[in-house]
């Protein structure tokens, strides 16, 4: 996502250390002391401006969310909507997402979510893919046995990378989407920036996707 800088964006970030951290491997098996009430932890990796993440929170005060977003520009976006409207489950976190088991403890998250993450279309480049091998390796660390995650793009080439790379790691295929708006209500699926912008240029690809309960 290509952001404008926005200068305000440090200040503001420094400026709320109770909504967003910049050094989450503070709170690596501590997130719950960041909510209002100790209940399940989901995160998202990638988080862009937030629609998705605050839009969950919003129908899901039973859950606790953590955006995490990498770029400063576009995690203050977040920030700004969190401020303007305090929601008491959702974090917010200015990291790497690649570091996700140096911010949370082994099975200290319920489900993650990735939304049309970078595609990274360059065979060369596919270790940056967020589906990649390594990447599922700490997401399977930090969430519970037999977690789920659940990952939406638009993009095919990545989401024909994702089925692969996640069918050879092991995962069991909850649910496969090729065209996801052609079957949801706006009720059951939460559209993220993204998806709003390229819905109508084609189909959204859905996997919804569990760890196996025994893979080191
Ligand atoms: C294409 S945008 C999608 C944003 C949003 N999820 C949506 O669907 O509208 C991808 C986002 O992932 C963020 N991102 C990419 N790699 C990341 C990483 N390793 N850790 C955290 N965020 C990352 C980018 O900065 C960008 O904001």
């Amino acid at each position: 996502m290509r952001v404008r800088n926005k200068p305000w964006a440090p200040k503001l970030i420094a400026a709320h250390p109770e909504l967003i951290t910049e050094d989450p491997t503070q709170l690596k098996g501590q997130w719950q002391s960041r909510f209002e009430k100790a209940q399940p932890l989901q995160i998202e990796v990638g988080s862009g401006k937030g629609q998705f993440i605050i839009n969950m929170a919003k129908r899901h005060p039973e859950i606790n969310y953590v955006a995490i977003e990498i770029q400063t520009s576009v995690i203050a976006v977040i920030l700004k909507k969190l401020v303007e409207e305090p929601l008491p489950n959702l974090q917010l976190a200015h990291a790497d997402g690649q570091a996700v088991t140096a911010f949370f403890e082994p099975h200290e998250v319920d489900r993650l979510y990735l939304n049309f993450s970078d595609p990274w279309p360059k065979a060369r480049h596919e270790k940056r893919r967020l589906t990649y091998k390594s990447f599922l390796q700490s997401y399977q660390e930090v969430l519970k046995p037999n977690g789920q995650i659940e990952f939406k793009t638009d993009n095919r080439g990545l989401f024909e990378f994702s089925l692969t790379s996640m069918n050879n790691y092991g995962l069991h295929f909850e649910q496969v989407w090729l065209d996801l708006h052609a079957v949801v209500t706006p009720e059951e699926n939460v559209e993220t920036e993204y998806e709003q912008k390229f819905s109508a240029k084609g189909p959204i690809y859905k996997i919804i996707a569990t760890f196996p309960a025994d893979k080191e």
